[in-house]
């Protein structure tokens, strides 16, 4: 489902901080990607969603060759990979409320009906009640904008979900309440899944196979 080859990537021309990895991601496979603080995890994670340019290498979704990065990443290739990030409140829009997050990308891909009947199944799959979705992310919790998100990114149905520290600001039971969701929405459709954080337990539980930084293949 991905797969990336020989990725060299960063912020600045001189200091790369993702040197020459590959990784690959089978269809339906769950994958940990452990490694220490500022080893260029969240960064990898970027490349793989097609949010960051990488420097040299290559990226394949479901076999295609990456045809662009950030605004130039086709919709296609775009909507085939949803993420999550570590820190809900700087992912999420302050000024929309957990409705408009969370239909937010169905709305933006043409399907506004879509997007009225679905959310609220969406919100009650990761665990929201409805009478949260009026509230704005201030409103609520880390932990219910983090379902939020996890709804919103399940909300194209991506073949492959990338959780980047997704649970490391969450206690354990909504860590294992998030968790859960993302097992039963593989269990469904057969997504294929990259989970990049620290806690090795957690990753081994999770995944069919754990990756330590650096990695190679
Ligand atoms: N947008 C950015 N601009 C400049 N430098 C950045 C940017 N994002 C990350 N970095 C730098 O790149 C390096 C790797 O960061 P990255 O977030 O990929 O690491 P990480 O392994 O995910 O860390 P953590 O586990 O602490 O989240 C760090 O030195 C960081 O300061």
């Amino acid at each position: 489902m991905l797969e990336l080859r020989g990725i060299t990537a960063g912020y600045d021309r001189h200091h790369p901080v993702v040197r020459d990895v590959s990784l690959r991601v089978g269809d339906g496979e769950a994958v940990g990607l452990l490694g220490p603080s500022g080893c260029g995890k969240s960064t990898l994670a970027k490349v793989a969603a097609l949010l960051h340019r990488p420097w040299s290498g290559t990226v394949h979704l479901a076999g295609e060759p990456a045809r662009g990065f950030r605004h130039r990443a086709p919709r296609e290739q775009r909507t085939r990979v949803g993420v999550v990030f570590q820190q809900p409140r700087l992912a999420a829009d302050p000024r929309l409320t957990l409705r408009d997050l969370i239909a937010e990308p169905l709305r933006a891909t043409g399907r506004a009906r879509a997007a009225d009947r679905e959310t609220g199944e969406l919100a009650a799959a990761v665990g929201l009640g409805g009478g949260l979705l009026a509230r704005r992310p201030h409103e609520v919790s880390d932990g219910q904008l983090q379902r939020a998100c996890l709804a919103r990114a399940l909300s194209l149905r991506p073949g492959l979900l990338i959780c980047d520290e997704m649970t490391a600001m969450l206690d354990a039971s909504t860590t294992a309440a998030l968790v859960a969701v993302v097992e039963e929405y593989r269990r469904r459709t057969g997504a294929a899944l990259l989970a990049v954080g620290h806690d090795r337990v957690l990753l081994r539980r999770w995944c069919d196979r754990v990756l330590e930084y650096p990695v190679t293949g």
